[in-house]
C-alpha cells in the first residue's frame, strides 16, 4: 500500500462531517497501513474505538474504497496510549508536599466561559485503578466544600505552613450545568473523567467559543473530585497566571520550588491555554510539567478557544500531548438549553421568572451564555429597584438599548434579503418550496451563510427559510462548502455576500 491512504481519505471526511465530530472522532485517528489490504485506524482510547465502529465505521468504509477499491479497516485501540493510559491510572506512592510555601501566589479569580447523540459514556468504564485523589499527605479543606456559596472560592491549607488554594469557584458544579445537545458530549466525559481521576481521559482538553461554559464544566469537576474526596489537592488557575508564576520564579531563582508545587497537585486545570501563544519558556515548563502529572497519573484539564491543532505559537510536541487524552468541543447552545440556563440562573437567584420571559430572553440574546446571564442580572437588578415583577414587556423595556443592538446585527431575515438581492429573486422564493436551481442554489447559500454569520441552530434556520428540517439545512451547509472548493463561481458569490453582510 501507498501508505497515505488514509491521509488521502480524510479530506472527504472533513468535508462530509461537522467540525465537532471530526475533530473529536476522526482526527484523532492515526493510521497503520503496514498490511497488504487492511488500514488499521488506531484510536487514542477504547471509548473513541467504540464510538467510531459503531457511528462512523461504514461510512469511512465507503470513503476508503471509493479512494482504493476492496481495503478492509480495522479499528483498534493505539497499544502506546494504553500503555499511557495504564501509567497514568497507577497512581504514584506518596510524593512529599513542597515544604516550603510557592515562590509566588498561584491564586487567581475564577474566570467569570450535529444533531449526532453525544455517545453515553459508561461512568467508571476505565476504573481499573481503583485508588481515588488523595495520594498526597491530606491537606485540610478550610471551607465544608458542600455548601454552596455562588463565587466563592475554595481555599485548601496544606500542611507546613504552605497555604495552597485551589480557587475552584462553588458555583461552578455539575448540579447548576445545563445540559444541552451543544454541550452534552463534554459534560459526559467531564462526569467521567470526576469519577475516575487520573483515567484514560488524560488530560482532558475542552475547547469552544467564549462565554459557553466550559470553565464552567473545569470547575465541575474539581468540585465533584473534591466532593468524593475532600483530601485532594486541585488547582485551577488561568493560563496567564501560570505564565506569570513561572516568569516571577525564575526571577527568584525559585523554579524549581515552582516546578514542585506543580508537579504535587492531584489534578492540575489550566484554563485558556492558547495564551500559551508565543511563551516559549512557558512552554517548554509546562511541557514539562504536563509530562511528570501525565506519568504520575495526575489529572489535567486544559481548555482552549480552539482545537489544539489550530492554536498557533504553540509547540507542536505539546499540542500533539494535548489530544492524548480526550478532545471535547462545546458548541453554542440552541434556544431551548439557552432558556433553560436562563431559567436555572434565575432559579439561582432566587427569581420567580415566567417561562415566555426566560424564551424571550433565549431568543434574543444568542451570541454566548455569559452575555445571556448578563442581560439577566441587568433585569433582576432593574426589577429589585423598581420593585416589578419580571414579564416579557419589563424584559423589553429593560434591556432596550442591548436589544437595538442585538437587532442590528445580521439576522437571518437580512441575510435573506441580501441573498435574494444579489442573484435577483424573490425572498418568498427562498423559502418556497420550488427546486429549480436557479432558486435551489442560493436558497443553500443563504442557508450556510446563516449557520456560519447567525447563532441559531440548524433547526431554528431551517423554520426560517420555510419550515424546513434541519437536516436540509445541513445537506446545504455541506453542499455550499464543498461548491466552495470546486467552483470559483459559488466561491466568489459566497465572499461577495459574506462581505456585503459584515461591512
Ligand atoms: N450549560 C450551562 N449551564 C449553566 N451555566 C452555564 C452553561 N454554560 C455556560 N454557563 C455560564 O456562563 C458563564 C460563562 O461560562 P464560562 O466562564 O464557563 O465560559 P468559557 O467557555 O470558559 O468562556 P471563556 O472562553 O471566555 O473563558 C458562567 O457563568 C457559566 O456558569
Amino acid at each position: 500500500m501507498s501508505g497515505d491512504l488514509w491521509e488521502r481519505c480524510l479530506p472527504s471526511l472533513q468535508s462530509e462531517f461537522p467540525a465537532q465530530q471530526y475533530n473529536t472522532w476522526i482526527r484523532p485517528l492515526s493510521a497503520d497501513e503496514s498490511q497488504d489490504s487492511v488500514v488499521v485506524l488506531l484510536a487514542p482510547n477504547r471509548f473513541v474505538r467504540d464510538w467510531v465502529n459503531d457511528k462512523f465505521l461504514s461510512r469511512i468504509r465507503q470513503v476508503v474504497s471509493d479512494v482504493s477499491g476492496d481495503i478492509s479497516i480495522d479499528v483498534r485501540v493505539d497499544i502506546a496510549a494504553i500503555s499511557a493510559g495504564a501509567s497514568q491510572g497507577r497512581r504514584m506512592p506518596p510524593r512529599p508536599r513542597p515544604t516550603s510555601p510557592p515562590p509566588v501566589s498561584a491564586y487567581v479569580e475564577p474566570a467569570q466561559t450535529e444533531y449526532e447523540q453525544a455517545p453515553p459514556i459508561p461512568r467508571k468504564e476505565v476504573s481499573t485503578h481503583s485508588a481515588p485523589v488523595a495520594v498526597i499527605p491530606a491537606p485540610q479543606l478550610e471551607l465544608d466544600v458542600g455548601v454552596s456559596e455562588p463565587g466563592r472560592t475554595i481555599d485548601v491549607n496544606v500542611e507546613g505552613g504552605l497555604r495552597h488554594q485551589s480557587n475552584l469557584n462553588r458555583a461552578f458544579t455539575f448540579e447548576s450545568f445545563v445540559q444541552g445537545k451543544s454541550n452534552q458530549l463534554a459534560l459526559a466525559a467531564a462526569q467521567q473523567v470526576a469519577d475516575n481521576p487520573g483515567g484514560a481521559y488524560n488530560p482532558l482538553f475542552i475547547y469552544g467559543g467564549v462565554g459557553l461554559g466550559k470553565t464552567h464544566l473545569m470547575h465541575a469537576v474539581g468540585m465533584e473530585m473534591l466532593r468524593q474526596n475532600p483530601n485532594a489537592h486541585i488547582v485551577y488557575l488561568h493560563s496567564e497566571r501560570f505564565v506569570a508564576d513561572m516568569v516571577k520564579a525564575l526571577q527568584l531563582n525559585a523554579i524549581n520550588d515552582f516546578k514542585r508545587y506543580y508537579r504535587s497537585v492531584d489534578a492540575l486545570l489550566i484554563d485558556d491555554i492558547q495564551f500559551f501563544a508565543g511563551k516559549e519558556r512557558s512552554q517548554e515548563e509546562f511541557f514539562h510539567t504536563f509530562n511528570a502529572l501525565l506519568e504520575g497519573g495526575q489529572q489535567m484539564i486544559l481548555t482552549s478557544d480552539r482545537y489544539p491543532k489550530e492554536i498557533n505559537g504553540v509547540e507542536e510536541r505539546l499540542k500533539s500531548r494535548f489530544g492524548w487524552g480526550l478532545t471535547v468541543a462545546v458548541e453554542p447552545p440552541e434556544l431551548e438549553t439557552r432558556a433553560a440556563i436562563v431559567m436555572k440562573k434565575a432559579a439561582e437567584a432566587k427569581i420567580v421568572l415566567p417561562d415566555d420571559a426566560a424564551f424571550f430572553l433565549a431568543q434574543k440574546i444568542r451570541s454566548n451564555v455569559r452575555e445571556l446571564e448578563g442581560a439577566l442580572k441587568r433585569v433582576i437588578a432593574n426589577a429589585h429597584f423598581t420593585g416589578n415583577a419580571i414579564t416579557t414587556p419589563f424584559i423589553k423595556e429593560s434591556l432596550k438599548d442591548l436589544l437595538a443592538l442585538q437587532d442590528k446585527q445580521v439576522s437571518i431575515d437580512n441575510i435573506q434579503r441580501v441573498v435574494a438581492e444579489y442573484y435577483k429573486i424573490k425572498i418568498s422564493d427562498l423559502l418556497s418550496k420550488r427546486r429549480s436551481r436557479s432558486v435551489a442554489r442560493p436558497r443553500q447559500v443563504a442557508m450556510s451563510i446563516s449557520k456560519e454569520l447567525t447563532n441559531h441552530s440548524l433547526p431554528e434556520i431551517g423554520n426560517a427559510f420555510g419550515g424546513r428540517d434541519h437536516t436540509t439545512v445541513l445537506h446545504a451547509c455541506r453542499k455550499i462548502k464543498e461548491l466552495r472548493e470546486s467552483e470559483p463561481d459559488i466561491r466568489e458569490d459566497y465572499q461577495n455576500l459574506l462581505r456585503h453582510l459584515t461591512a
